[in-house]
């Protein structure tokens, strides 16, 4: 069967068969296409915060508990509890705090006997077995594609490893003991055409009916976390506004509480870091002021240090194997986050090679198929398994918490391009780590630094990777090409 096999036109799902959709497979007809496979739907054992400190914290419950929401601990049922961690997992998992359930799926094809496995996070409590002892594959097979580049054998030899790393994983790096140099552009001063803004309902009411507002609101469903950098109430001489809902539709408002009809308002679409932004923001609505340092960046720990450096001899396995196959060795990967927020799922690696050569597509540079990738993911996990991707609503509001690459670091062999460091900013990137620098194409501070430039909306962390940390891996590209 030829693997190459892709889908050509919009997929049907298949009634059948929810973890497989009919689509054209190019010059075949229809053709059956896997799909991220759910393979466990775990309902969870709740402890309670009181309970779980005075007891549970001592027993063995504690290598196998989620945290969940308000401080309680959750057991996974089922096969939930026996998932072991990999830093390069084959399935994601997501908390579902409504059905108090995680459903685990796939993030690619696994293998017949291959072990599932999820990643449980940076700190891990226990000596994690080697790859290749354990993890992708476990089941004791020799076999040379684990369809991640023969990623799960990548090894780090410890005798190549920075001297720094030795001590506790939690102490703080210092700047110049990083493997790579920092740069992190400082805010560009705001003003009223470059100001972002999203639109959201609200409802004027008098002050006397103010505390009922809150009580109702504090009950209701209505997302506050995504109005975090906002005052929920305006107030003006007798009456004060009230911020309700970021959804598209008006909320439904509370029968007992007499609120006039909702109405959209523009509101600022993140924090004021400056005076001036928020005298700006604030004529709008009244904004979070989150001042920062000039170009502030924030401390590494020698555990997270250790995370990148990991990142980055993976992302430059995977260029090599992509160089044998006839592909310019370039590779770009989006790993877990270092350290995923309480309560949060941890989002799955993605990894993407440059196309150009296979494509015959001049814009299938590895950053761009990487974002794409997770952009397709984002679609079909939103839409549901079988369903059609759902279509981005432009109208949406939006304040920045949901693009792409949100808090994510993207490693990348080659400093990215214009395009590509465009594509970076898009999404919303933290932090670009590249390897060799493209002084003649770069758009990460080669030929330019797009996120110094005027008039973008969003500053992200450069870091370039100190020469002689890695031996020279046989990717150099001429400097004239555009990675
Ligand atoms: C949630 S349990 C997973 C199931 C467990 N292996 C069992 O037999 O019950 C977590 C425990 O599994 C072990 N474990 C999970 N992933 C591992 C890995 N990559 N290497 C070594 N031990 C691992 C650790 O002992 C950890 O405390």
């Amino acid at each position: 069967m030829d693997p190459a096999s892709s889908l050509t036109e919009a997929p049907q799902p298949y009634p059948n068969e929810p973890n497989c959709i009919v689509g054209n497979s190019e010059g075949k007809g229809r053709g059956v296409f896997g799909y991220q496979t759910v393979v466990e739907i775990s309902p969870v054992l709740l402890l309670g915060k009181e309970e779980y400190e005075a007891h549970g914290r001592f027993t063995i419950l504690d290598d196998y508990t989620f945290k969940w929401k308000n401080g309680s601990m959750a057991l996974a049922l089922g096969l939930g509890s026996l998932f072991n961690h990999s830093n390069f997992p084959n399935l994601s998992y997501a908390i579902d705090t409504s059905s108090d359930s995680i459903r685990y799926t796939t993030t690619r094809n696994v293998k017949q006997g291959e072990e599932l496995c999820i990643y449980y996070g940076s700190n891990l409590w226990f000596e994690p077995a080697r790859p290749g002892a354990a993890g992708l594959s476990s089941n004791g097979r020799n076999d040379d594609d684990d369809e991640w580049g023969g990623l799960s054998r990548v090894e780090i030899l410890p005798d190549s490893l920075p001297a720094f790393f030795q001590g506790s994983m939690d102490d703080t790096v210092q700047a110049e003991d990083l493997p790579f140099e920092r740069f992190k552009p400082p805010p560009e001063e705001e003003t009223l055409e470059t100001l972002r803004t999203g639109k959201i309902f609200d409802s004027t009411t008098d002050n006397f009916a103010k505390w009922s507002v809150f009580q109702w609101l504090r009950r209701s469903e209505l997302d506050a976390s995504e109005l975090g950098h906002l005052k929920r109430v305006r107030k003006q001489g007798d009456t004060s506004t009230f911020l309700l809902s970021v959804s598209a539709l008006p909320p439904t408002l509370p029968k007992d509480i007499s609120l006039p009809p909702p109405f959209l308002v523009t509101v600022p679409a993140s924090v004021a870091l400056t005076p001036t932004s928020l005298n700006l923001k604030t004529a709008l609505w009244p904004t979070v002021y989150a001042p920062r340092r000039k170009g502030e960046i924030e401390e590494w720990s020698k555990g997270k240090a250790r995370w990148a450096w990991d990142a980055m001899h993976v992302v430059v396995r995977e260029a090599l194997q992509w160089r044998e196959r006839g592909e310019l060795p370039i590779a770009a990967y989006v790993p877990p986050p270092y350290e995923v927020p309480d309560g949060a799922s941890s989002p799955p690696a993605f990894m993407a090679h440059d196309t150009r050569q296979s494509a015959t597509h001049p814009l299938r540079h590895a950053v761009m198929n990487v974002i794409r990738h997770i952009a397709d993911e984002r679609a079909r996990a939103e839409a549901g398994p079988g369903k059609e991707p759902v279509e981005a609503q432009p109208d949406a509001p939006s304040n920045g918490t949901n693009y792409l690459l949100t808090s994510q670091t993207l490693f990348t062999t080659h400093e990215p391009c214009i395009m590509c460091s465009m594509a970076l900013l898009h999404s919303r990137v933290k932090e670009v780590v590249y390897l060799f620098p493209m002084d003649k194409t770069g758009g990460c501070g080669g030929v330019t630094c797009l996120p110094t430039l005027p008039g973008v909306n969003h500053r992200f962390t450069i870091c370039r990777w100190k020469e002689g940390l890695m031996k020279d891996a046989g990717i150099s590209l001429d400097d004239s090409t555009d990675a």
